[in-house]
C-alpha cells in the first residue's frame, strides 16, 4: 500500500497562502495538513476556523486538521463546518477521549487521535477500533522546524501492532522533523501519512520535495 504526503502549511509563507495552496493542489501531495494551536495546550497560537474555511474552500485534496488545543470537544462541530475532512485531537487534551471520538464521527469527519512523544501507545487500547487515524508526534508539538525524535520509530511499530491486533482501519501519521532523511525509516515502521512542513516549504523546490517524499523507496510492514 502506498503512503500519503501531507504538507504542513504552518511552514508556508502566510503572506502568500494562495500560492502554497495551489502548490499542494498541483503537486503529488495527497493531503493538506493544517495545524491549529491555541497558546495553551502548546505555546504558540496559529490560526482557527476562519482561515481553515478559506483554505478548505480552495483545497482540492483531503483537509487534515490537527487540533493542538485544550478541551477540543468545544470546537469539533465548528472545525467540521469549516471544511475539515478529518480532525485529530490530542489524547492529552481530552478528559473523555471516547466521547470526543464519537463527536467527530457524528460531525461527519474522519476521527484521529495524536500522541505526544511522552504518551504511551497503550492509551489507545480501548478506542483504536473507532479511529481512522493515529498521529504519532515525532517532535514535541507547538513549533515547526524541530529535530525528529528517533525514539518515535519503535513507537510507530508498536502502534502498527496495536492496529493489527485490534483489526483497526486506522492509518498512522507521523508529524515533526520529517524529510527524506528519515521517511523510509518511519514508513518501514508502519507510518502511512508523512506530514512535512519545513522539508517542503523551506526547500528551494517544494513541488520536487513533495515528489521525492512521495517516491521514497521503503519496504513498509503490512497492516490494515
Ligand atoms: O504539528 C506540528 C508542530 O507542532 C507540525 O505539523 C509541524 O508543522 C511540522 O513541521 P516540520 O517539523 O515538518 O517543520
Amino acid at each position: 500500500m502506498s503512503h500519503f504526503v501531507a504538507p504542513s502549511l504552518l511552514a508556508a509563507d502566510f503572506l502568500h497562502l494562495d500560492k502554497a495552496i495551489d502548490l499542494v493542489n498541483t503537486s503529488e501531495a495527497d493531503w493538506f495538513h493544517l495545524d491549529v494551536m491555541d497558546g495553551s495546550f502548546v505555546p504558540n497560537i496559529s490560526f482557527g476556523q476562519f482561515i481553515i474555511e478559506q483554505i478548505a474552500g480552495r483545497a482540492e485534496k483531503y483537509v487534515d486538521v490537527h487540533l493542538m488545543i485544550d478541551d477540543p470537544s468545544r470546537y469539533i462541530d465548528s472545525f467540521a463546518r469549516a471544511g475539515a475532512s478529518g480532525l485529530t485531537v490530542h489524547a492529552e487534551a481530552c478528559t473523555h477521549l471516547h466521547r470526543v471520538i464519537q463527536q467527530m464521527k457524528e460531525a461527519g469527519v474522519k476521527a484521529g487521535v495524536a500522541l505526544n512523544p511522552h504518551t504511551p501507545v497503550s492509551v489507545l487500547e480501548n478506542v483504536i477500533e473507532d479511529l481512522d487515524l493515529v498521529l504519532i508526534m515525532t517532535v514535541n508539538p507547538g513549533f515547526g522546524g524541530q529535530q525528529f525524535i528517533y525514539q518515535s520509530i519503535p513507537k510507530v511499530r508498536q502502534t502498527a501492532e496495536l492496529i493489527t491486533t485490534h483489526n483497526s482501519r486506522a492509518l498512522i501519521e507521523v508529524d515533526g522533523g520529517i524529510g527524506e532523511q528519515n521517511a523510509a525509516k518511519v514508513l518501514e515502521a508502519g507510518a502511512r501519512v508523512l506530514v512535512a512542513g519545513s522539508s517542503v516549504f523551506k526547500s528551494d523546490d517544494p513541488a520536487e520535495a513533495i515528489r521525492r517524499l512521495k517516491h521514497i523507496d521503503a519496504n513498509p510492514v503490512a497492516y490494515v
